[in-house]
Protein backbone atom coordinates (compact mmCIF):
# COMPACT_ATOMS: atom_id res chain seq x y z
CA UNK A 1 0.00 0.00 0.00
CA UNK A 2 1.60 3.61 -0.90
CA UNK A 3 0.86 6.06 1.78
CA UNK A 4 0.82 9.48 0.12
CA UNK A 5 -1.62 12.49 0.24
CA UNK A 6 -3.11 14.03 3.14
CA UNK A 7 -2.68 13.24 6.99
CA UNK A 8 -5.81 14.96 8.43
CA UNK A 9 -4.79 15.11 12.19
CA UNK A 10 -7.77 15.81 14.84
CA UNK A 11 -7.87 18.74 17.74
CA UNK A 12 -10.53 18.39 20.27
CA UNK A 13 -10.17 21.87 20.65
CA UNK A 14 -10.28 23.24 17.21
CA UNK A 15 -12.96 20.77 16.49
CA UNK A 16 -15.52 21.02 19.53
CA UNK A 17 -19.09 21.21 18.68
CA UNK A 18 -18.50 20.37 14.81
CA UNK A 19 -16.24 17.18 15.04
CA UNK A 20 -17.68 15.10 12.87
CA UNK A 21 -18.89 17.37 10.64
CA UNK A 22 -15.52 18.64 9.90
CA UNK A 23 -13.91 15.51 9.80
CA UNK A 24 -16.38 13.71 7.43
CA UNK A 25 -16.11 17.14 5.39
CA UNK A 26 -11.92 16.20 5.18
CA UNK A 27 -12.23 12.82 4.42
CA UNK A 28 -15.01 14.22 1.14
CA UNK A 29 -12.11 16.21 0.02
CA UNK A 30 -9.50 12.68 0.53
CA UNK A 31 -7.88 11.65 3.11
CA UNK A 32 -5.23 9.00 3.35
CA UNK A 33 -4.65 8.81 6.79
CA UNK A 34 -6.53 10.06 9.59
CA UNK A 35 -5.34 10.60 13.20
CA UNK A 36 -6.96 10.57 16.18
CA UNK A 37 -4.88 12.60 18.57
CA UNK A 38 -6.75 14.05 22.01
CA UNK A 39 -4.14 14.37 24.62
CA UNK A 40 -7.01 14.14 27.22
CA UNK A 41 -6.71 11.69 29.87
CA UNK A 42 -10.90 11.09 30.01
CA UNK A 43 -10.55 7.12 28.34
CA UNK A 44 -14.08 7.35 27.98
CA UNK A 45 -14.93 9.61 25.96
CA UNK A 46 -11.13 8.71 23.73
CA UNK A 47 -12.63 5.54 22.96
CA UNK A 48 -16.17 6.76 22.03
CA UNK A 49 -15.02 9.29 19.70
CA UNK A 50 -12.14 6.73 18.31
CA UNK A 51 -15.07 4.48 17.74
CA UNK A 52 -17.22 7.01 15.60
CA UNK A 53 -14.12 7.97 13.97
CA UNK A 54 -13.18 4.75 13.16
CA UNK A 55 -16.72 4.38 11.28
CA UNK A 56 -16.78 7.11 9.64
CA UNK A 57 -13.31 5.77 7.78
CA UNK A 58 -14.76 2.30 7.42
CA UNK A 59 -17.14 3.97 5.07
CA UNK A 60 -14.74 6.83 3.75
CA UNK A 61 -11.88 3.82 2.81
CA UNK A 62 -9.61 5.89 5.01
CA UNK A 63 -7.29 4.46 7.40
CA UNK A 64 -7.43 5.38 11.08
CA UNK A 65 -4.73 6.17 12.87
CA UNK A 66 -4.30 6.86 17.24
CA UNK A 67 -2.08 9.09 18.55
CA UNK A 68 -0.16 7.88 21.38
CA UNK A 69 -2.62 5.09 22.67
CA UNK A 70 -1.36 1.20 20.99
CA UNK A 71 -3.72 -0.30 23.65
CA UNK A 72 -6.87 1.77 21.96
CA UNK A 73 -5.46 0.89 18.54
CA UNK A 74 -5.46 -2.14 19.47
CA UNK A 75 -8.94 -2.50 20.38
CA UNK A 76 -10.20 -1.24 17.27
CA UNK A 77 -8.09 -2.77 14.99
CA UNK A 78 -6.56 0.32 13.41
CA UNK A 79 -2.67 1.72 13.44
CA UNK A 80 -0.97 3.81 15.82
CA UNK A 81 0.94 7.15 15.70
CA UNK A 82 4.09 6.94 18.57
CA UNK A 83 6.52 9.64 19.66
CA UNK A 84 9.84 9.39 21.28
CA UNK A 85 8.43 8.72 24.83
CA UNK A 86 5.27 7.08 23.82
CA UNK A 87 6.60 3.63 24.37
CA UNK A 88 8.72 1.49 22.06
CA UNK A 89 7.77 0.15 18.25
CA UNK A 90 8.91 -3.57 18.43
CA UNK A 91 6.17 -4.27 21.33
CA UNK A 92 3.40 -1.79 19.10
CA UNK A 93 4.01 -3.91 16.01
CA UNK A 94 3.34 -7.50 17.68
CA UNK A 95 0.48 -6.17 19.55
CA UNK A 96 -0.95 -4.78 16.22
CA UNK A 97 0.49 -7.29 13.40
CA UNK A 98 2.12 -7.09 10.38
CA UNK A 99 -0.76 -5.18 8.70
CA UNK A 100 -1.22 -2.02 11.15
CA UNK A 101 0.22 1.03 9.90
CA UNK A 102 2.48 2.36 12.76
CA UNK A 103 4.02 5.42 12.58
CA UNK A 104 6.95 7.22 14.42
CA UNK A 105 7.80 10.98 15.60
CA UNK A 106 11.73 11.46 14.72
CA UNK A 107 11.87 15.16 14.82
CA UNK A 108 14.81 16.59 12.72
CA UNK A 109 16.76 13.86 13.29
CA UNK A 110 17.30 11.25 10.49
CA UNK A 111 18.95 8.31 12.78
CA UNK A 112 15.72 8.03 14.78
CA UNK A 113 13.97 7.73 11.20
CA UNK A 114 16.79 4.58 10.41
CA UNK A 115 16.11 3.38 13.87
CA UNK A 116 12.27 3.24 13.37
CA UNK A 117 12.57 1.74 10.53
CA UNK A 118 14.80 -0.95 11.57
CA UNK A 119 11.91 -1.48 14.33
CA UNK A 120 9.11 -2.05 11.92
CA UNK A 121 7.64 1.81 11.35
CA UNK A 122 5.26 1.93 8.63
CA UNK A 123 6.37 5.85 7.92
CA UNK A 124 8.37 8.28 9.78
CA UNK A 125 7.25 11.96 10.40
CA UNK A 126 9.42 14.63 10.41
CA UNK A 127 8.56 18.15 11.97
CA UNK A 128 7.72 20.61 12.80
CA UNK A 129 8.75 22.82 9.36
CA UNK A 130 6.81 25.58 10.42
CA UNK A 131 5.23 27.61 13.44
CA UNK A 132 2.47 25.51 15.04
CA UNK A 133 -0.23 26.97 17.09
CA UNK A 134 -1.16 23.22 17.69
CA UNK A 135 2.05 22.08 19.41
CA UNK A 136 4.61 25.40 19.22
CA UNK A 137 7.26 23.56 21.20
CA UNK A 138 7.56 20.87 18.90
CA UNK A 139 11.79 20.52 17.61
CA UNK A 140 12.08 22.62 14.48
CA UNK A 141 13.30 20.93 11.11
CA UNK A 142 14.41 22.04 7.96
CA UNK A 143 13.80 21.17 4.15
CA UNK A 144 17.48 20.59 3.63
CA UNK A 145 17.00 17.86 6.42
CA UNK A 146 14.16 16.58 4.72
CA UNK A 147 16.49 16.20 1.07
CA UNK A 148 18.67 14.45 2.99
CA UNK A 149 16.18 12.01 4.59
CA UNK A 150 14.82 11.84 1.17
CA UNK A 151 17.71 9.79 -0.23
CA UNK A 152 18.44 7.37 2.77
CA UNK A 153 15.02 6.36 3.51
CA UNK A 154 13.06 4.21 1.42
CA UNK A 155 10.11 4.43 4.23
CA UNK A 156 7.52 6.60 3.41
CA UNK A 157 7.59 10.27 4.53
CA UNK A 158 5.38 12.24 6.76
CA UNK A 159 6.10 16.16 7.21
CA UNK A 160 4.25 18.01 10.17
CA UNK A 161 3.93 21.32 12.06
CA UNK A 162 2.54 24.29 10.54
CA UNK A 163 1.94 23.37 7.07
CA UNK A 164 -1.08 24.99 4.91
CA UNK A 165 -1.86 24.80 1.51
CA UNK A 166 0.41 28.53 1.22
CA UNK A 167 3.91 26.12 2.46
CA UNK A 168 3.58 23.13 1.42
CA UNK A 169 5.02 22.68 -1.94
CA UNK A 170 8.88 23.00 -1.35
CA UNK A 171 8.22 19.77 1.36
CA UNK A 172 6.61 17.80 -1.41
CA UNK A 173 9.26 18.88 -3.53
CA UNK A 174 11.81 17.80 -1.00
CA UNK A 175 10.66 14.39 -0.34
CA UNK A 176 7.03 14.54 1.54
CA UNK A 177 4.33 12.01 1.13
CA UNK A 178 2.48 12.80 3.48
CA UNK A 179 1.18 15.93 4.61
CA UNK A 180 0.22 15.88 8.33
CA UNK A 181 -2.03 18.53 8.94
CA UNK A 182 -4.33 20.31 11.66
CA UNK A 183 -5.26 23.69 11.72
CA UNK A 184 -3.92 24.12 7.75
CA UNK A 185 -6.72 22.08 7.37
CA UNK A 186 -9.65 22.19 10.74
CA UNK A 187 -9.08 25.69 10.69
CA UNK A 188 -11.34 26.97 8.14
CA UNK A 189 -14.22 28.60 8.44
CA UNK A 190 -17.09 26.24 6.85
CA UNK A 191 -17.45 22.61 6.04
CA UNK A 192 -17.15 23.40 2.36
CA UNK A 193 -13.69 25.43 3.00
CA UNK A 194 -12.61 22.15 4.90
CA UNK A 195 -13.25 20.14 1.62
CA UNK A 196 -11.86 22.10 -0.34
CA UNK A 197 -8.16 22.36 1.40
CA UNK A 198 -8.41 18.56 1.82
CA UNK A 199 -8.78 18.43 -2.04
CA UNK A 200 -6.00 20.85 -2.43
CA UNK A 201 -3.66 19.51 -0.32
CA UNK A 202 -3.90 15.85 -2.60
CA UNK A 203 -3.22 17.98 -5.66
CA UNK A 204 -0.15 19.15 -4.51
CA UNK A 205 0.74 15.63 -3.92
CA UNK A 206 -0.62 13.91 -6.95
CA UNK A 207 1.89 15.33 -9.79
CA UNK A 208 5.64 14.13 -8.47
CA UNK A 209 6.35 11.27 -6.82
C1 LIG B 1 2.02 12.36 11.98
C2 LIG B 1 2.50 12.82 13.31
N1 LIG B 1 3.76 13.26 13.44
C3 LIG B 1 4.22 13.68 14.63
C4 LIG B 1 3.38 13.66 15.73
C5 LIG B 1 3.88 14.11 17.07
O1 LIG B 1 3.98 13.02 17.97
P1 LIG B 1 4.58 13.26 19.44
O2 LIG B 1 5.95 13.79 19.30
O3 LIG B 1 4.39 12.02 20.22
O4 LIG B 1 3.65 14.41 20.03
P2 LIG B 1 2.08 14.35 20.35
O5 LIG B 1 1.35 14.50 19.03
O6 LIG B 1 1.75 13.05 20.99
O7 LIG B 1 1.82 15.53 21.22
C6 LIG B 1 2.07 13.20 15.56
N2 LIG B 1 1.18 13.15 16.56
N3 LIG B 1 1.66 12.78 14.34
C1 LIG C 1 1.54 17.06 16.68
C2 LIG C 1 2.63 17.89 16.15
N1 LIG C 1 3.93 17.46 16.18
C3 LIG C 1 4.79 18.34 15.66
S1 LIG C 1 3.99 19.75 15.14
C4 LIG C 1 2.47 19.11 15.60
C5 LIG C 1 1.20 19.88 15.45
C6 LIG C 1 0.66 19.94 14.03
O1 LIG C 1 -0.46 20.80 14.01
P1 LIG C 1 -0.54 22.05 13.03
O2 LIG C 1 -0.75 21.50 11.66
O3 LIG C 1 -1.74 22.83 13.51
O4 LIG C 1 0.73 22.84 13.17
MG1 LIG D 1 2.80 11.30 21.21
Amino acid sequence: MKLRGLYAITDSQLLAGKFLTYVEAALDGGVTLLQYRDKSSDEARRLREAEKLHELCSRYKTRLIINDDAELAARLGVGVHLGQTDGPLTPARALLGSKAIIGATCHDQIELAEQAAREGASYVAFGRFFNSTTKPGAPAATLEMLAQARTRLQLPICVIGGVTLDNAEPLVAHGADLLAVVHGLFGADSTQDVTRRARAFNDLLKYSA
